[in-house]
């Protein structure tokens, strides 16, 4: 049986999971990576945490027959995500960009080399997921909605702020705003400054989605199903959930980036 690993470099987090060569990305199941972990991407900048990772990463899984990887953190990122195992030297690393091929997909990007890899990596394993019309919404640092109709067609999207980003932008921006702090008591409509930011916030996020339902329905691609990934997927579901629009055919998942580096790496071997 064969082993392969990937990575999938955000703003953020550096993520990286590992599967076998009996198992599916279209799998469901929760416990779906025999290995998996996150830490801080800015790690990769240190070759003393490059070491510690790749120690670990080295220790806890065989060698892999094939690594696959997206990054949107630039390219001294990926040099140095490369550099990870010496050991491994004749290991191919396959790079998923924002342009690469995928048989039965297409992006309406004008210029696909300029998406976002994790956004493509992302529609991809969407696809592995269920092939109706659907929303792809990453929240992680920035928040991006994309559109993938059934037939296989990337329509485009937007790009936000995350959450993290929009309150702390009114932080530094403005005299009188704190960093705010989530609550359980959120009202709707805030009675305090911190209420007031983090509802302000939410109502952004949440309210981006619902205006991507609208347009898709406007342009005949109603969406069946909308897949929620990414570090602020927890809060921002319990906050629709909480708003009355249980009726969201929303789902949330986790690590859509790797899955699709993975299905996109079965079509390349
Ligand atoms: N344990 C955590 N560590 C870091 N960020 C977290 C954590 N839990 C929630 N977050 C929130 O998630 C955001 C980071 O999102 P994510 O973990 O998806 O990383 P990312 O690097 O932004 O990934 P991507 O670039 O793929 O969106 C942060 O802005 C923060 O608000
Ligand atoms: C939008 C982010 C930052 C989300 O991680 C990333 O996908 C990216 O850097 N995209 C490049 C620009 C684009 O997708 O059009």
């Amino acid at each position: 049986m064969s082993l392969y690993l990937f990575f999938d470099v955000g703003n953020t987090r550096l993520k990286w999971a590992a599967v076998e060569s009996n198992q599916n990305p279209s799998a469901q199941q929760k416990k779906l990576w025999a290995y998996s972990g996150s830490i801080s991407s800015k790690s990769l900048q240190s070759a003393e945490h490059r070491e510690e990772l790749a120690d670990y990463i080295a220790k806890t899984l065989p060698k892999p027959d094939a690594i696959g990887f997206s990054c949107v953190a630039g390219d001294e990122a990926i040099t140095n995500l490369k550099s990870l195992f010496p050991q491994w030297s004749d290991l191919n690393w396959q790079q998923l960009k924002g342009d690469s091929t995928f048989s039965g997909m297409r992006s309406l990007y004008q210029d696909a080399s300029k998406l976002g890899a994790d956004r493509w990596a992302a529609l991809i394993g969407a696809r592995a997921l269920s092939t109706n019309n659907t929303l792809v919404v990453n929240a992680g640092t920035a928040t991006t909605i994309d559109l993938l109709g059934s037939n296989g067609v990337h329509y485009g999207g937007w790009i936000l702020p995350g959450l993290g980003l929009m309150q702390e932008s009114l932080q530094s921006k403005t005299a009188q705003l704190p960093l705010a702090v989530r609550e359980e008591s959120q009202q709707e409509f805030g009675t305090t400054t911190n209420e007031a930011i983090i509802g302000g916030c939410d109502a952004a996020q949440i309210g981006a989605i619902h205006y991507a339902l609208l347009q898709a329905k406007k342009l005949n691609h109603p969406v069946e199903r909308i897949w929620l990934d990414g570090g602020n997927a927890k809060v921002l579901l319990a906050q629709i959930k909480k708003s009355g629009l249980q009726n969201w055919p929303i789902e949330q998942t986790e690590g859509l980036v790797l899955r699709g580096v993975w299905a996109w790496l079965l079509q390349n071997l």
